[in-house]
C-alpha cells in the first residue's frame, strides 16, 4: 500500500512503516498536481505537515484516500471535518512536538532578555571601539528568574511551557477559556516530582500582569486574539511570544507597540502568510524570528514519525 508523505517523514517512520510492508513516497508533489499524483499511484494514505493543504477540494478529487495524517499537531490546513464526513480518518500526534515547542519559547525569551538576536547581527560588523559600545548597550539585559509569565493557552504545549518556566523560578499565570486550572507535573531527573496547580484567570488580568506573554492557541477563525486593544492592556515593556500560528497576533498592532516602545521585544516563529512574511515584521529590530521551526527538532520528529506509524497500522490493523 503507498503513503505519500507530501511534506516529508521522519526516517523513524519510513522505516516502521516500511517494515510493515508499506510504500513511502516522500517526493514533494506540489499543491495543483496533488490530486492527479494520488489519483495516479493509488496512494491511500496522505500524510502531511503544515505546508500542504488538505481542502475539500482535494478530498472531493481523491476518492481513494483512506487516511490523512498531519505530522503535528495543528490541522488549520485540513478540512477534517469534511474529510470525516466522507469516512476518511484523519489523525495527527498532538504530544509528540510539545517539549520541543516550549523549548523554542524560551530559546526565543533567553535571546531577547539578553539581546542576543541583535548582537548576532552587529558582532560581525564591530571594530574595537564599537565593541565596549555595544557592550554598553547590552547592560539593560534581564534575568527571566523571578518575572512572571503568562500563558495563553493551557494545553500540552502551554504546561510544557508552565512546566520549564517553574524550573527557571518564574510566576506562572495562565489564561485559558476552556478549563479552570491546570496541574502541571514537574518532575526532576532523581524521578521525584512535585504537582503544582495553576489556577487559569481571564485573559486580560494575564495579559495585565505578565512580564512576558506566550501564545499557545489554535488557529483563529475569528480575527486575532491579540490586537491593539489587548497589546494596550499589557505591562509597559512586556515581551510576546507568538509559536502558535499566525494571525493570533495582529502584526500590523504588534509593530506599532514595538515602535512605540510599548512592549520591548518580540518573538515569531509563525506568521501571517507562510511562507512569505511581511518585510516589515522580518526587518524589525525588535522581533527574534524563526521560521515556523517549533516541531522542527531530530527528537520531535522522531516521535512524530513513529506516532503516524503506529496510529497507521492499528487503523489498517497490520499487526
Ligand atoms: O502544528 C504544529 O505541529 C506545528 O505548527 C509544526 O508545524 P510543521 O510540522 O509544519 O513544522
Amino acid at each position: 500500500m503507498k503513503i505519500l508523505a507530501n511534506d516529508g517523514l521522519d526516517q523513524s517512520g519510513i522505516d516502521a512503516l516500511t517494515e510493515k510492508g508499506f510504500e513511502v513516497i516522500t517526493t514533494k508533489v506540489p499543491q495543483e498536481f496533488l490530486a492527479d499524483f494520488i489519483n495516479g499511484h493509488q496512494i491511500r494514505t496522505l500524510l502531511v505537515r503544515s505546508a500542504t493543504l488538505v481542502r475539500k477540494e482535494l478530498i472531493d478529487s481523491c476518492p481513494s484516500l483512506d487516511i490523512i495524517g498531519r505530522g503535528g499537531v495543528g490541522m488549520d490546513n485540513i478540512d477534517v471535518d469534511y474529510a470525516r464526513s466522507k469516512n476518511i480518518h484523519v489523525i495527527n500526534t498532538p504530544a509528540a512536538s510539545s517539549a520541543s515547542v516550549a523549548e523554542l519559547v524560551f530559546a526565543h525569551l533567553f535571546s531577547g532578555a539578553r539581546f542576543l538576536q541583535d548582537s548576532n547581527r552587529k558582532m560581525p560588523l564591530v571594530g574595537d571601539t564599537q565593541f565596549n559600545e555595544l557592550k554598553k548597550s547590552y547592560e539593560k539585559g534581564i534575568e527571566l528568574r523571578g518575572k512572571t509569565i503568562g500563558i495563553i493557552g493551557m494545553g500540552r504545549i502551554g504546561q510544557e511551557v508552565g512546566r520549564i518556566a517553574l524550573g527557571l523560578g518564574m510566576r506562572v499565570i495562565a489564561a485559558d477559556s476552556n478549563i479552570g486550572r491546570a496541574s502541571i507535573k514537574v518532575k526532576f531527573y532523581n524521578n521525584q516530582f512535585i504537582n503544582v496547580d495553576i489556577e487559569t484567570e481571564p485573559l486580560e488580568d494575564v495579559l495585565k500582569h505578565a512580564d512576558f506573554i506566550t501564545l499557545h492557541v489554535p488557529a483563529q477563525i475569528d480575527g486575532c486574539m491579540i490586537g491593539a486593544k489587548e497589546l494596550a492592556k499589557m505591562k509597559d515593556g512586556a515581551v510576546i511570544v507568538n509559536c502558535s500560528r499566525g494571525g493570533v497576533i495582529d502584526e500590523h498592532d504588534l509593530i506599532n507597540a514595538l515602535d512605540s516602545g510599548k512592549l520591548s521585544f518580540a518573538a515569531l516563529d509563525v506568521f501571517n502568510n507562510e511562507p512569505h512574511p511581511s518585510k516589515a515584521i522580518l526587518n524589525h529590530p525588535k522581533i527574534s524570528l524563526t521560521p515556523h521551526t517549533g516541531a522542527s527538532t531530530v527528537e520531535a520528529q522522531d516521535r512524530i514519525g513513529l506516532s503516524l506509524a503506529e496510529q497507521i497500522c492499528s487503523i489498517l490493523q497490520t499487526h
